[in-house]
């Protein structure tokens, strides 16, 4: 299949290495890169299959600027709600081209380890079975992929879990034990579970690779950014020297102010994603915020 990244950072890739094995790919992104096929954006908007790879908070200005339709299939690999409007993604993209023509990819998936082609099972979500099945079929061998339509259980799971990794981190960070962080993360995939099915996520969906699979990953691991910010809260650090420290985007971030503002606007129950906002936004003391959700 022809195919092109668009977004050239660690996701994107890590991406770019594993579609290559069993497609032609190139890869565009804002800054030039001296890659093998990295190609100019008119270029890149050629091909048949694109692959969305930049951070969600940029979606909706990228694709204003720079999209062009020409028919083709876009699978969105980021994961994260618009904060300026608490919008999905599949909201922004279907402002743009039809739900039939886009796919999302989600699941226990670390770029550096994509990188190493070590393997993973990956999950790809679309209204348009079919399309999604494609997206899987190309996937390289040691990616084992699965389909499915709950486009909206795949896109909360994913954007969800980074906020439950913050909160993990810091429980971890204030040496609470893994009998903590085990009781954190299960009310975490509860509270995220609950959040998707107010807006029509089947429950299941988050029990699968993009759900449970991608949040224990994430929620327990120093490789993943959004637990790195929490260890850095529970040291006492600003907001601006952990991500500045970071280098890196931290999707979590951004999306604990979309829930909250979701929250506030719709008057849903979201724990541990208010206290993660309550930290991140209003300075709370990490232990104040453990104790309220623990204690
Ligand atoms: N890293 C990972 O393990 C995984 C990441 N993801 C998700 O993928 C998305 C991207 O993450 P990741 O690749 O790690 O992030 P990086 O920070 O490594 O890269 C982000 C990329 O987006 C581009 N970018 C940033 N801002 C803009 C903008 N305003 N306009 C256009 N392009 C922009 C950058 O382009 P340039 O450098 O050319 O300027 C860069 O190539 C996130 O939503 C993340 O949650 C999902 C699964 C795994
Ligand atoms: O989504 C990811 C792995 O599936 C990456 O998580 P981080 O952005 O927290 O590093």
């Amino acid at each position: 299949m022809k195919m092109a990244i668009i977004g050239a950072g660690k996701w994107g890739q890590a991406l770019y290495h594993a579609y290559s094995e069993n497609n032609e790919v190139v890869i565009h992104s804002r800054t030039p890169r001296n890659i093998e096929h990295f190609v100019s954006l008119g270029e890149a908007l050629e091909r048949e299959y694109l692959v969305m790879a930049i951070p969600a908070q940029f979606v909706r200005h990228w694709m204003e600027e720079n999209f062009v339709d020409k028919g083709q299939k876009i699978l969105v690999a980021a994961k994260g709600i618009e904060t300026s409007t608490g919008a999905f993604l599949n909201d922004i993209f279907t402002q743009f081209l039809p739900p039939e023509r886009l796919a999302y990819i989600s699941g226990p998936s670390f770029a550096a380890e994509v990188q190493k082609s070590l393997p993973t099972a990956l999950m790809i979500s679309s209204t348009n079975l079919s399309l999604a099945q494609t997206f899987a079929d190309h996937l390289p061998s040691y990616i084992k992929g699965y389909v499915d339509d709950d486009v909206v259980g795949a896109e909360v799971s994913g954007a969800y879990k980074n906020v439950i990794a913050i909160a993990s981190g810091v429980c971890d960070g204030l040496g609470l034990g893994n009998n903590a962080r085990a009781a954190l993360i299960s009310r975490g995939l509860v509270e995220m579970a609950r959040f998707g099915k107010s807006f029509g996520a089947r429950t299941e969906t988050f029990l699968s690779l993009g759900g449970a699979g991608d949040l224990f990953l994430t929620a327990s691991s120093r490789l993943s950014r959004n637990y790195r910010v929490g260890l850095g809260l529970a040291e006492g650090k600003d907001m601006d020297t952990i991500l500045k420290e970071l280098g890196e985007v931290a999707e979590g971030v951004p999306t604990a102010k979309a829930l909250h503002r979701i929250a506030q606007e719709k008057g849903i129950y979201l724990p541990i994603a208010e206290e993660v906002y309550a930290m991140i936004e209003e300075g709370k003391d990490p232990h104040e915020s453990v104790h309220d959700l623990l204690g």
